[in-house]
């Protein structure tokens, strides 16, 4: 008897697969794994607090464990992976969900604020990626990864490192998916737009407050929706999906400011529009 089951999935697609979700423990990265879970599979969950890991692997039940490990780190990396064989034996998905940043002017990130973000995004989602697949998917001929990476594309303002960062792993994505088709790996993207994480509570009140405006959908996303979607990539549909970058974002991406734009409407709050030529000279 499954404790949860999916409420979107059919019962049972994910069953006999282990995956390993990075950042497991909080946020985007624990709704991954309870729906992963929901839907079959068994999860380990990694991050560097282990007292984060051990509290959401109780909440999440018997199919959770945990690796706890910093993927910045070489020996770290390498012992979340093995932990992962040992344990289950496979890896069929890797979710590198791991990442961040801190909300700061382009023109204030100072070179050590660069070199943080891109450690951690590039740097630590690249060494994961590399070691699941030379360890577990090249061998077994098979697996998928998902990235996690930001939407908006354009460069979110305050989080430019990010998005560079982002950007740098979304073409990573796009490489991978080719050079690993081979070996029977999928590599895809998620571009996640602003979703209701406590992460969230880190930034700055008038970040916190304004964010759900800049979504055309006029809400943020719920971890759910995200979960969903990284169910729906390690079932079979990821694998002809590799390569691409799938953007889940309430129409973030599309956002170009208010409508109107407050400095060319009238006193009457009134759009201006254009004056129509006559037909003859059109
Ligand atoms: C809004 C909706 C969108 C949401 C999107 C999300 O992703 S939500 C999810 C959000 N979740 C997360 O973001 C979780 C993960 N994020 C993190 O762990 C950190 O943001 C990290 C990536 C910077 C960690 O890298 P690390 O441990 O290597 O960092 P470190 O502490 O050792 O600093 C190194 C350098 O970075 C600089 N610098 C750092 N902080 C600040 C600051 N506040 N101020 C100014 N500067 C700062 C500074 O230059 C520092 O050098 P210094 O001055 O010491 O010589
Ligand atoms: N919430 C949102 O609106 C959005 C989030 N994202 C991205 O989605 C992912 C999850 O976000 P969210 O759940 O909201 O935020 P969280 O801050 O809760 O998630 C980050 C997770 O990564 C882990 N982590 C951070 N650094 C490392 C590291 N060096 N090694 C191992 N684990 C690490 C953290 O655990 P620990 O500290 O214990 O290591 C934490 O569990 C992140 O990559 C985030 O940038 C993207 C777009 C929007």
């Amino acid at each position: 008897m499954r404790a949860v089951s999916s409420e979107i999935f059919a019962p049972g697609l994910l069953d006999g697969q282990a995956a390993l979700v990075t950042g497991g423990g909080t946020g985007l990265g624990r709704a991954a794994a309870a729906e992963l879970i929901a839907c079959g599979a068994q999860v380990v969950l990694a991050g560097r607090r282990a007292e984060v890991l051990e509290a959401t692997a109780a909440r999440l039940g018997p199919a959770a464990t945990t690796a706890t490990g910093d993927i910045r780190v070489d020996d770290d990396a390498e012992r979340i992976v093995a932990t992962v064989l040992e344990r289950h034996g496979r890896l069929d998905l890797l979710v590198n969900n791991a990442g961040g940043q801190y909300f700061v002017p382009a023109e204030a990130i100072a070179t050590r604020g660069w070199q943080a973000v891109m450690r951690l995004n590039v740097g630590g989602t690249t060494r994961m990626a590399e070691l699941a697949v030379e360890r577990a998917m090249r061998p077994a001929g098979r697996g998928t990864i998902v990235n996690v990476t930001l939407s908006p594309h354009h460069g979110l303002a305050g989080m430019t490192h990010s998005s560079a960062a982002r950007a740098a792993v979304e073409s990573l994505t796009r490489a991978w998916a080719e050079r690993w088709a081979g070996d029977g790996i999928a590599v895809i993207a998620v571009a996640a737009g602003h979703f209701q994480t406590d992460a969230l509570d880190k930034y700055p009140a008038p970040v916190r407050e304004s964010v759900a405006r800049m979504v055309p959908l006029q809400r943020l996303g719920q971890p759910r929706e995200h979960a969903w979607l990284v169910a729906l990539l390690a079932s079979e549909l990821g694998r002809s999906l590799s390569g691409s970058v799938v953007t889940l974002d309430g129409a973030r991406d599309n956002w170009c400011g208010p409508w109107p734009p407050p400095a060319i409407t009238d006193d009457g709050g009134d759009v201006p529009v254009e004056e129509r030529r006559p037909a003859a000279t059109r």
